[in-house]
Parts: structure tokens; C-alpha cells; sequence
């Protein structure tokens, strides 16, 4: 029996493969090098597909994530259109109500029944309603009805959350310090809590990272149209409404694009890809940026807006929903430029929608042009700002950034 040794094997290969390369070359007249040279590569280092293999599908992890936010938002939105939202002021200044509380409850108990050695980094915490009983017990009334009507997506969650005592450290698991090594989820329970109050845009957002690196991120926004390529203006304001017609949950994992479907309230709906709008010419772009002027600086942005030839008014929407808008091309560029120079930036405020837009075509940096970093804890304390865009202009407005905040 002929045999080759583990050596002879190898130079066999590769010898082999170099041959099927110049015969390829050289057989293909009808394109130019370059190209066939780019095909060839795909063929011997198919990228995608490692990505995507069995193994690194994170399929699992997008469907309960996609649920767990989908459950979060039927308790979000009875509090939405409650008139007591049992709000309270945290440490420094911001709003937390029970929607907050009862959201992290919910998605934290469907993290740890389906992935319990993965770490969280909630938003929020649990010492308050220790101490306020009262709150605390309102809180579990919402959260033992939350329950999607699909009884089979409700197993897969993991069931019910058994006691009031499991709910409060169920909201104290998100305690993780994060950092850059293991499998990190990160959650925003509400995200634009003051759009929350004030009946403006919210959202819904979990995010998986593996050693750092965003894999599975999930938005759900109730008071935006399942619509992707709906006009922004009509849902930029106070008194938005989740009535018939509203509500969408964008996913994405890395390597595999993004999709947005109806938001629903049992088995999830039917997905379809999304992809950032092509923007032909900047100056026609429509941006969005913070409702709240000391979350980023309007008058930067609105010079940048400028300098690009923005005539268009800015698009002010609350939370992540403004990442959401321009990966499903309803908008074409985020601006979040600081106002505060000592403000870290939350990890929270940004994994879902980074990954989602970068999936849908985009680019995300800072004002700098640096990635965001999300493995450096629970803040992105490597970055200043952010600048989303779709991939063919990113560079050009990162450079009217970099214009007006170098002339300050
Ligand atoms: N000073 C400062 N600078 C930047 N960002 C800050 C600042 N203070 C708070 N936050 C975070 O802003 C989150 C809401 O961001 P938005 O873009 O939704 O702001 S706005 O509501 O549209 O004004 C908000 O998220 P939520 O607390 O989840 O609502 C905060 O984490
Ligand atoms: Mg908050
Ligand atoms: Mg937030
Ligand atoms: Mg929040």
C-alpha cells in the first residue's frame, strides 16, 4: 500500500495547490489579475465560512437573546403607558424606573438558565429595591405577567423567574466587571430611559462578546415601525405610540449580517436582512444625534453637519434606536461627539448597535477613528465619541469630524 509520511504529505499538498493555483491563473482570461487573484483567495481561505461554522453560529445565543428582549419589552411597554413609572434618581442624576428593573430581571434569569457560567454587565442594580419594598413588590407584579405568549419560546427562556428574592439577585447578577477575556453579555434593560419618560424612542439592548469582540447583538425598539426604510421625522418626537404598526427587533452576529423583523409578543416573526442606505452624495445624508444636549455636543455636530454640506435638520431620537435607524438605511449617519471630557461612554450604550450597524455596512469609530473597545470593562474608557457611517463615506465624515474638533 502506497503511504506518505506527515512531511512528504504536506510538500504533496502544497505543491498540488500551487499547481491548481497557476492553472487557474493562467486558464482565466476573461478577468483581470487582481480579480482572479481575489476569487482564487476565496476559494482557499473561505473567511466567511469560519466564521460561520456550526461551532460559531451563535445561533443559539441570538434566538434567546431575540426573545429575552422580546419578553423584556412586553413589561417596558405596560410601564410605558403607565402615568407612574416609579421613577427614581440615581447617584448621578439619571432616571431608573421599574421598567429598568424589571427588564434586567427578566433577560439576566433567561441568561443564566441557558449560558450560567457567562458573566453580565447590567445597567443596573438591585440595593435600592432591598431597601424600598414597596417598589421592589410593584416591580414583581409586572415581572411575574411578562410572559411571551408562545409557550414554547417561553421553555426556551428558561420559565418563569420563581420569587420576588430570585428577581432582585437575578437584577444584581449583572454585576460583571467585563473586561477582554471570556463570554461577556452586555445589557441596557432601557436605553433613552428619558425618552422612556417623556414618550420618545427607547430600547430595548443585549450584546454578546466573546474576549472583547461583539458576536450577537439584539435591539428591540417598541415605538419605532416595522417599516425599515419608513421616514425618521414622524418618529423623532415626544408621544410616540407602540400601537399596531410599531415595533422592530434588529439582531446581528458577526459574520452573518444584520436583520430586522416585527417586534410581536409570542413565537418571533419573519426576518429580513438590513444594509445601511448607499449615500451617493454626504451632503444629502440625513443624521441623527442625542435628544439630550448633555449627551453629546449639538453644536459640534451640527458644524460637522456643516462642513459636510449637511443642509438637512438633524434627526433627534433617544437611544440606540438611532444605531438601529441608519443600519436599516431610514437614516445614514449616528454623531456622538462629547460634551463632557471626563464622561466615559457606557459598554451597554453601544455593543448592540455597533455590531448591528458594522453588520448592516457601516462603520463604527470614535472621534479619532479607533474602533470601540468594548473589553475594557464596563466603560469604553479607550474612546472619545462616536462617529457611525456607511462604509463608503465614513472616512469622509471621521475627516470634517477631526476638522472642527481640531479647530477648538
Ligand atoms: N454625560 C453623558 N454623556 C453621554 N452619555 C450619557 C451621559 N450621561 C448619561 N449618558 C448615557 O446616555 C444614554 C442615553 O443616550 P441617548 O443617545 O439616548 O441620549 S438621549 O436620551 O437621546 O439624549 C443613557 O442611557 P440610559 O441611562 O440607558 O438611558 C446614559 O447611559
Ligand atoms: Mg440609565
Ligand atoms: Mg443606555
Ligand atoms: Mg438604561
Amino acid at each position: 500500500m502506497f503511504t506518505l509520511s506527515k512531511n512528504s504529505y504536506l510538500s504533496t499538498t502544497l505543491l498540488v495547490s500551487l499547481l491548481v493555483l497557476a492553472i487557474s491563473l493562467l486558464s482565466t482570461t476573461s478577468s483581470s489579475l487582481p480579480h482572479r487573484l481575489s476569487l482564487l483567495a476565496r476559494q482557499f481561505l473561505p473567511i466567511r465560512s469560519i466564521s460561520t461554522s456550526p461551532t460559531m453560529s451563535y445561533a443559539k445565543e441570538l434566538r434567546v437573546a431575540e426573545l429575552a428582549v422580546q419578553r423584556a419589552t412586553l413589561l417596558t411597554k405596560r410601564v410605558f403607558h403607565e402615568k407612574a413609572k416609579g421613577t427614581l434618581s440615581k447617584d448621578d442624576a439619571s432616571p431608573v424606573t421599574i421598567g429598568d428593573f424589571g427588564a434586567q430581571a427578566l433577560i439576566i434569569q433567561a441568561i443564566r438558565k441557558n449560558f450560567p457560567q457567562d458573566e453580565i454587565v447590567g445597567e443596573e442594580e438591585a440595593a435600592t429595591l432591598r431597601e424600598n419594598r414597596e417598589l421592589s413588590s410593584k416591580i414583581w407584579t409586572l415581572v411575574k405577567e411578562a410572559r411571551l405568549s408562545d409557550a414554547t419560546a417561553e421553555e426556551e427562556l428558561g420559565g418563569p423567574i420563581p420569587s420576588e428574592e430570585d428577581m432582585l439577585s437575578a437584577i444584581d447578577a449583572g454585576n460583571s466587571a467585563g473586561g477582554a477575556k471570556g463570554r461577556i453579555w452586555a445589557l441596557d434593560p432601557i436605553d433613552g430611559t428619558k425618552g422612556f419618560l417623556r414618550g420618545g424612542q427607547y430600547a430595548v439592548c443585549l450584546a454578546l462578546m466573546v474576549d472583547g469582540d461583539v458576536k450577537v447583538g439584539v435591539l428591540g425598539c417598541p415605538n419605532l415601525p416595522v417599516d425599515d426604510s419608513a421616514s425618521l421625522d414622524a418618529h423623532s418626537g415626544e408621544n410616540q405610540t407602540d400601537a399596531e404598526g410599531k415595533g422592530v427587533l434588529l439582531g446581528a452576529v458577526q459574520g452573518q449580517g444584520a436583520t430586522s423583523r416585527p417586534l410581536g409578543i409570542g413565537a418571533l416573526g419573519k426576518s429580513q436582512p438590513i444594509h445601511m442606505k448607499e449615500v451617493s452624495s454626504i451632503a444629502d445624508a440625513t443624521f441623527c444625534e442625542s435628544v439630550e444636549a448633555a449627551h453629546s455636543s449639538h453644536s459640534d455636530q451640527s458644524q460637522i453637519a456643516q462642513e459636510l454640506g449637511i443642509t438637512k435638520p438633524s434627526v433627534r431620537m433617544d437611544s440606540q434606536a438611532k444605531y438601529g435607524s441608519i443600519a436599516r438605511g431610514a437614516g445614514d449617519l449616528y454623531l456622538r461627539l462629547p460634551v463632557r471630557k471626563d464622561y466615559q461612554e457606557k459598554i451597554w450604550d453601544h455593543a448592540a448597535g455597533d455590531l448591528i450597524v458594522r453588520e448592516a455596512g457601516g462603520e463604527v469609530t470614535d472621534a479619532q477613528g479607533k474602533r470601540l473597545d468594548f473589553g475594557k470593562g464596563r466603560t469604553l474608557r479607550n474612546n472619545k465619541g462616536v462617529v457611525a457611517a456607511p462604509r463608503g463615506v465614513h472616512a469622509q465624515v471621521l475627516e470634517a469630524v477631526k476638522s472642527v474638533l481640531g479647530s477648538k
